[in-house]
């Protein structure tokens, strides 16, 4: 139902449901460990600290991961005693559905997880409801700005997944075969529109050759076509305007000089039945230069830019040189280096030798304007709770009056 609702291939799609079920356990698991803090004062008083619910949250997603996105927000949500109302994105409006039925049948109380179908009217109605505690937005920077700013009229908490630009950093010391394998775990799951994406590959000059031949040969063989058959590994694109947009990118890429190394055009599948669907090559992009389209914004497509550099003090500050500060990956053997880069990088999520793996009990969240707040790991408690002090006196009240 995920691959029928997305597009995207149902291999990766069986994965986003085993990461949704896990994160599921995990809060359930971390429900019962909700605890405070006793603070010892003087003369025997003291104070405790309790973590309640907000109340009804709010939970926006978007398209790319439907399912999981609704299972990263809902989880601890429920977890921390709050209730949920869940808007997906219109386009991917099925599978929430279904998790709506799963909770039901676990025995979630009626009404503590709901869906409501809509685009930006109900977005807009949900966030200003007087009812509603708190908002959690994936999606878009121009949204989620928009989104804080209604959160601000009822001084509502916000936890914002925004879009990403992030950098891959690749150094002429590291294991060639698994940097190339790690930028296309960066730059191709779910054709490519994942906000945490190193969709900038720098690589050291030294092995730039050797790194885009190895690349551009992976990239050549990757499975497009029919989603729901089990060796695909590229679906189709989300909608036919996405599909122009991403398109658009490429061609703007040309003329702005950075050279097609493969793909950058559509894909017809041989299959009848998927010839009007929106299937794409996955695309590297060679000659690309920092001040380039292509290599600024997010295109959440399937397009990698690869650009050279030199030193290290250099790469870091044209990897920083961005709004975004979602996510960040170095490859190297050089183990002070692997640290003393992703301290650097100004990102919230940051890879050292792999990317874009996202364990349930890791916090996920970006720095910069790819949004804050965390998802997943223990801190998510705190931004679905809030922390009640209580002050106990033991003796008698002195008065001043
Ligand atoms: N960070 C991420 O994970 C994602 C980033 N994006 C980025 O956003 C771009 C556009 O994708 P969209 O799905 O159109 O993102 P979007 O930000 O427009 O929509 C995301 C969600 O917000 C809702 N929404 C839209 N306007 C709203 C408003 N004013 N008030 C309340 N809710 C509102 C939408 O119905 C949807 O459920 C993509 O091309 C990509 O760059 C998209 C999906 C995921």
């Amino acid at each position: 139902m995920e691959s029928i609702n997305n597009g995207k291939p149902i291999f990766e799609a069986m994965l986003d449901i085993d990461i949704a079920w896990q994160c599921i356990e995990y809060y359930a698991g971390l429900a019962g460990t909700l605890s405070g803090q006793h603070i010892q004062l003087s003369g025997g008083s003291f104070a405790y600290t309790r973590r309640e619910p907000l109340g009804v949250c709010v939970g926006i997603g978007a398209w790319n991961y439907p399912f999981q996105i609704a299972c990263w927000k809902s989880a601890p949500a429920l977890a921390c005693g709050n209730a949920m109302i869940y808007k997906p994105s219109p386009l991917t409006p099925v599978t929430t559905v279904m998790l709506a039925e799963i909770y039901a049948q676990a025995g979630v109380p009626e009404g503590l997880f709901n869906v409501v179908q809509g685009g930006v009217a109900t977005g807009e109605f949900l966030c200003h409801h007087p009812d509603v505690a708190k908002i959690s937005f994936t999606g878009s920077v121009p949204t989620g700005s928009k989104i804080m700013e209604m959160a601000s009229k009822g001084i509502k908490p916000v936890t914002l997944e925004l879009g990403g630009k992030s950098p891959l950093i690749v150094f002429s010391d590291c294991d060639l075969q698994n940097a190339v394998k790690g930028a296309l775990m960066a730059n191709f799951l779910s054709q490519g529109e994942v906000c945490c994406n190193g969709t900038r590959v720098f690589v050291q000059r030294h092995i730039l050759d050797k790194f885009v031949q190895e690349v551009v040969k992976r990239t050549q063989a990757i499975k497009i076509g029919d989603p729901l058959k089990e060796d695909t590994r590229m679906g189709a694109l989300i909608s036919r305007p996405h599909f122009n947009r991403v398109l658009g990118f490429v061609k703007q890429a040309k003329e702005e000089g950075a050279t097609v190394l493969c793909g950058g055009e559509p894909y017809v599948p041989s299959d009848p039945k998927l010839k009007d669907g929106y299937y794409m090559r996955p695309t590297v992009l060679g000659n690309c230069k920092d001040e380039m389209t292509c290599v600024k914004e997010e295109i959440f497509g399937p397009v990698m830019s690869v650009l050279p550099f030199d030193t290290e003090e250099e790469v870091l500050q044209r990897a920083n040189n961005t709004s975004f500060g979602l996510a960040g990956g170095v490859f190297t053997r050089d183990i002070t280096r692997a640290h003393r880069v992703v301290a650097a990088l100004q990102a919230g999520s940051c890879y050292i030798n792999n990317y874009n793996l996202s364990p349930i009990e890791v916090p996920f969240g970006g720095y910069k304007k790819s949004g804050f707040g965390r998802e997943n790991g223990q801190v998510t408690i705190e931004y679905y709770s809030q922390l009640k002090t209580v002050y106990v006196e033991m003796g008698d009240v002195e008065c001043t009056f």
